[in-house]
């Protein structure tokens, strides 16, 4: 990565606004998954140790400029303290005179957070007098936010070109893993496509399709591309007015030598519910009535061994329903998969993260990003602006 970390910097006695994602799942005012706290620690204790002055900023939602009681950071601060062992001292205010006074008494090594970024409409519209509110409470700015760096708002973007700007160690792992496996891939590099949207996944398709050895395509996305082959998908999901985009890719791994991998058999159900009949069928005979949820046995075997026998597996997006135990083969055996292959294995956050998780496979996995929409818009090559305003080294 071309951009300093906090490694290039020198924080002792200073004040630091670090911007981290801790956008957590939440239940009745309880964090339930502290994943992206933890991934946060790092730099927080590095910054700690090196006697700064801490002040954390993060969104929780989408409380769209007004403030929520339920998405107030209070049990992120609790959470915090309780990892970090020591008292993290959390403001009910995003910026003004309770957030000055509380860094005026911060010590060095102190930790503070402040309330929910998003509480503020400026903080989404990436306001010039937000950014310069919270460039005034610091000397340097540090970014960790790797889940929130597709995103150009006032603490994510617009506070990097009023002070010092610098990477934080999680955003510097997320950035090297997925650059360098982008660009200097091992081979054979296989990507592995999944979920429900073609729509969303059109950039990273067409992106990967420069860069990868096998392209597997699972999940709701690969019946547009069955349909554009000539099979009849029954009620599967169907994006009809992508279907000349699907030929078009399909083309392309011709074209490019990729090998285009698509399910040969499915588990059809006569209803999209836990308690749906099933049956598993051939791709050239989903019934006119019934949709395909999830990839069927031959598909699962044939996709493991390609991942098996991979160098490095990108993986995005479930192989069908995961949600519905009846639906949850295909996820889990590519999990299995990439479990026990010996190429590097990186997932790329969203649902096949929570999957990974809820299978009990998170750590046998090389990386799992932190970010769902962030490392997608990686994927597609796209520049973040998270990222981009960061001083370069
Ligand atoms: N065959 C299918 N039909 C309908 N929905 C599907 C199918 N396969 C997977 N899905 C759904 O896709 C959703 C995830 O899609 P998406 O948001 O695109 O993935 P990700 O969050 O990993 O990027 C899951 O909720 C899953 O139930
Ligand atoms: O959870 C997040 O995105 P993700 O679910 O795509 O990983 C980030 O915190 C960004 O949140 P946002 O999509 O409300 O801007």
């Amino acid at each position: 990565m071309n951009k300093k970390t906090i490694r290039d910097i020198k924080v002792q006695g200073k004040k630091v606004f670090c911007r981290v994602d801790f956008n957590v799942p939440m239940s009745n005012g309880e964090v339930t998954d502290d994943t992206r706290i933890k991934a946060a620690l790092p730099t927080i204790l590095h910054l700690v140790q090196d006697g700064a002055k801490v002040i954390l900023a993060s969104h929780l939602g989408r409380p769209k400029g007004e403030a929520h009681d339920e998405l107030r950071l209070d049990p992120v601060a609790k959470r915090l303290s309780d990892l970090l062992g020591r008292t993290v001292t959390k403001t009910d205010e995003v910026f003004g005179d309770e957030v000055n006074r509380a860094i005026k008494d911060m010590k060095d090594g102190d930790v503070l957070l402040i309330e929910n970024v998003r509480f503020e409409a400026g903080e989404e519209e990436n306001d010039e007098a937000l950014a310069k509110e919270f460039a005034a409470m610091a000397d340097v700015y540090v970014n960790d936010a790797f889940g929130a760096a597709h995103r150009a708002h006032a603490s994510t973007a617009g506070v990097a070109k009023h002070l010092p700007a610098v990477a934080g160690f999680l955003m510097e792992k997320e950035l090297n893993v997925l650059g360098q496996a982008l660009s200097d891939p091992e081979r054979p590099f296989t990507a592995i496509i999944g979920g429900a949207k073609v729509k969303d996944k059109i950039g990273v398709i067409d992106n990967l399709l420069d860069k990868v050895d096998n392209l597997i395509i699972g999940g709701g996305l690969a019946y547009t591309f069955l349909k554009a082959k000539g099979y009849e998908v029954g009620k599967s999901l169907l994006e009809a007015d992508k279907l000349d985009l699907a030929k078009q890719f399909m083309q392309k791994a011709e074209d490019n030598n990729v090998n285009f991998l698509m399910p040969e058999d499915v588990i059809v159900a006569d209803d999209f519910s836990r308690e749906a009949n099933t049956k598993e069928v051939a791709i050239d005979s989903i019934p006119a009535d019934w949709e395909a949820l999830d990839i069927g046995p031959k598909t699962r075997e044939k996709y493991s061994k390609v991942v098996k026998e991979s160098k490095l597996v990108i993986w995005n997006g479930p192989m069908g329903v995961f949600e519905f135990e009846i639906f949850a083969n295909g996820t889990k055996d590519v999990a299995v998969a990439l479990a026990e292959t010996e190429g590097y294995t990186v997932i790329g956050g969203g649902d096949s993260a929570a999957a990974v998780e809820k299978f009990g496979y998170a750590e046998k996995m090389d990386h799992v990003s932190t970010g769902g929409g962030a490392s997608l818009e990686f994927m597609e090559g796209k520049k973040l602006p998270g990222v981009s305003l960061l001083n370069d080294k």
